[in-house]
Parts: C-alpha cells; sequence; structure tokens
C-alpha cells in the first residue's frame, strides 16, 4: 500500500514496469549474450567488445544466418580496401608464378588487404570453421575485427529464424579480389569481393560484391536472397559470357555448340559473369543468357555463385554436369557451365565433350 499522502497512477505504474522490461531486455540481449558467447568460447571477457564469437559453446554449430552477416560485412570491408587500392594507384603488383596455360597469376596490395579483413573477421567471429582464402593469410599481420552481431534488417526480412549447422560441416570459401588481372588494367565493373559458406561439400550461401558500384548480392539455398533472375533467358541463342583473360577455346566450344549467331561476351571475373545471369540494378552490369569457362579454376572464384544460382533455382556444374564439391582440393578440372530458368541438362548434353575434342 502507498504511504500516506502519495497516491499512485496506475498509468505511471505500468510505464515504469515497461521501461524496467526494456532495460532488462537490452542489458540481455546485448552486453551479457555477448559476454555468454565469450565465456561460452573460453574467451576472456572485457579482452574485447562485448560482441565475439558466434560459434556454441562446445564449437559445435554456427548459425547460418549470423554467416551470412558477416559474410556480408566481410566483402563489403574487403572492397573498400580494394577501392581504397586502387584509388590510391600504388598497387604494387606482382606475380605469384603462371597458370597452368602461361597467363600471369597476379596479386596486388588490393589483394593482400582485402584478405587480410576479409579472413579475420570471419575467422574472429567463428573461429571454429575451416576457411579456404585465395591468398596466403600472414599470421604475424593478424588483425582483430569484432563483429557486433547485428543482422542486417534486409537479411532478418528474407530469413526469419536462425540455422544452425554443425561447425564441423562448414567450408568458407574467399575471394578478395575476383578479377586482379582487370583490377591492373582499371577495368573496375568486372572487380568483385566474394564469400561463400558450403555445408557438407554443398554451396549454402553466397555473397558477390562489387566495390566499384557498392552493390552486393547475397542468397542462402532455402532461406532467401537481396538478388532474383531475370524473367527470360534465350536458350536457343543465348548470349555467353566468357573469361577475357582465361578463354582457352571457349570461344570454338560456344559457337561450335550453339552456332554462329551467338552472340560472346568476353568479360573479366567469375563473380561478375554469375551477376550476368541475374537481375542486377547496377549500370555497369552486362547481361547474358549463359556462362561457359573451358580452363582450370579455383573454388573461391566460383563457389558464391554457385550459391546464389543454386539458391535462386539455377545450376552451376562441370561441363559434363557434374555438382562441385566445395570441400578438399582448391582447383576443378571439368570447366564450368552456369544457367538459371533454362534445362541445364539439356545444354550439358548439347556441348562436346572437351577431352575427345581437344577444346580444353
Ligand atoms: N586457367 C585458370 N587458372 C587459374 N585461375 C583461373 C583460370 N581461369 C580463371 N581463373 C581465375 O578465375 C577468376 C575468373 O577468371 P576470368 O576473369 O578469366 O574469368 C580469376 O580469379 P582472380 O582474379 O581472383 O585470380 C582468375 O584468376
Ligand atoms: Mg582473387
Amino acid at each position: 500500500m502507498a504511504p500516506m499522502g502519495i497516491r499512485l497512477s496506475p498509468l505511471g505504474v505500468a510505464v515504469f514496469c515497461l521501461l524496467g522490461l526494456g532495460v532488462l531486455y537490452h542489458l540481455y540481449s546485448g552486453f551479457l549474450a555477448g559476454r555468454f558467447s565469450l565465456f561460452g568460447l573460453g574467451g576472456e571477457p572485457g579482452g574485447g567488445a562485448a560482441a565475439g564469437p558466434a560459434a556454441a559453446a562446445d564449437g559445435g554449430t554456427v548459425d547460418l544466418r549470423e554467416m551470412l552477416a558477416v559474410s556480408v560485412l566481410a566483402a563489403v570491408r574487403g572492397g573498400d580496401e580494394v577501392r581504397r587500392v586502387r584509388e590510391s594507384n600504388v598497387l604494387h603488383e606482382k606475380s605469384k608464378g603462371k597458370t597452368r596455360e602461361g597467363a600471369e597469376d597476379k596479386m596486388t596490395s588490393g589483394d593482400v588487404l582485402s584478405n587480410r579483413k576479409m579472413f579475420y573477421l570471419l575467422k574472429t567471429a567463428f573461429p571454429n570453421v575451416q576457411i579456404n582464402t585465395e591468398e596466403h593469410v600472414d599470421a604475424a599481420d593478424q588483425e582483430v575485427i569484432i563483429w557486433d552481431r547485428k543482422i542486417p534488417e534486409d537479411i532478418l526480412k528474407e530469413i526469419a529464424t536462425p540455422k544452425e549447422v554443425p561447425a564441423e560441416s562448414v567450408t568458407v570459401w574467399i575471394d578478395p579480389l575476383d578479377a586482379t588481372q582487370e583490377y591492373t588494367e582499371d577495368l573496375r565493373k568486372y572487380v568483385t569481393t566474394m564469400v561463400c559458406v558450403a555445408v557438407n561439400g554443398k554451396p549454402v550461401l553466397g555473397v558477390i560484391h562489387k566495390p566499384f558500384s557498392e552493390y552486393t548480392a547475397w542468397a542462402m539455398v532455402d532461406g532467401g536472397s537481396n538478388v532474383k533472375a531475370r524473367t527470360s533467358y534465350n536458350e536457343r541463342t543465348p548470349r555467353i559470357v566468357v573469361s577475357r583473360s582465361h578463354s582457352g577455346m571457349v570461344k570454338q566450344v560456344a559457337l561450335q555448340t550453339f552456332g554462329n549467331q551467338t552472340t560472346i561476351i568476353p568479360a573479366g571475373g567469375a563473380g561478375y559473369k554469375v551477376l550476368a545471369l541475374l537481375d542486377v540494378p547496377d549500370k555497369s552490369q552486362e547481361k547474358a543468357d549463359l556462362y561457359i569457362h573451358v580452363t582450370y579454376i579455383k573454388k573461391w572464384d566460383i563457389c558464391a555463385g554457385n550459391a546464389i544460382l543454386k539458391a535462386l533455382g539455377g545450376h552451376m556444374t562441370t561441363l559434363s554436369g557434374e555438382e562441385i564439391s566445395y570441400t578438399g582440393s582448391d582447383g576443378i578440372e571439368g570447366g564450368l557451365l552456369a544457367s538459371i530458368r533454362m534445362n541445364h541438362q539439356a545444354l550439358v548434353r548439347k556441348l562436346p565433350d572437351l577431352e575427345k575434342t581437344g577444346h580444353k
């Protein structure tokens, strides 16, 4: 009961209780949640920001929705480095050696600095998952980048609930700068940064970010996406997007399969070429109906595109129609065919056997 002379208004009491609940909720969902996750991983509470590693206590599970949020952030932060280095005009271009076909395999400060940001962001947030990245990670030059544990609204809108998977089933593939050759030629529209998450070797989420137009596409298989397929594609005389710097015999293969009326679009970057198949608002993006590649290619170049296409009902396979497994070795030998809203297996049957025709 209230003391003499003091009258408690029911509305005031209700507002006071609501405020109290709000404070408790804030404490629990932010500060305490961060502490608990750090405790769970054996991290030192207070040894950094409240936000911390997102994997479960026993290293047991990770939430794919959280992985998507960090992957988008990593691609954007890596992209900031890529843009900064290009704008400085000091690329420190080097050769890592030669590809099997004898092309220079280039690397720049843009690749290295983007790799550092992307790798450490993902590694700090998900210490228990396998991460494979195109560039060497210098352990002496670590960077602790803390994820603030915020999942962007557009992801929350598409993917309503967390999606837990065992951490040991996950392989992350990072391409810190796709289209390095074109980057050195200042052909900026082709350049992307990419992150892919595979579960048991299957590509399940992909992010392709264009740093110079600040466009990001993401998708999760059986989850959602911020990008979609176009409404129509030309299956009879497709416009085919192919490599401009690692082409091999791709033009001959395309023309032999689809006839001389077929338009070939040479372009840089595997990320750019996948986006060419989709409904992308970016003005600098060309459009195509198919993506074909015939030479050797690495999994960090293609995994994100594969995941996005798969999430949207499309396909990326070897030229003989085999699914690509994103575990184990870094590269694939059997070329690449990517399509969406087409009869992919019929396209595979149309293609010549490259081993027999000598078009590899
Ligand atoms: N024959 C080959 N050997 C090694 N890497 C290849 C390759 N063909 C393509 N790639 C890589 O795949 C990506 C897309 O190639 P392209 O632009 O020619 O289509 C590029 O990645 P990076 O720029 O990340 O190195 C390129 O280096
Ligand atoms: Mg690269």
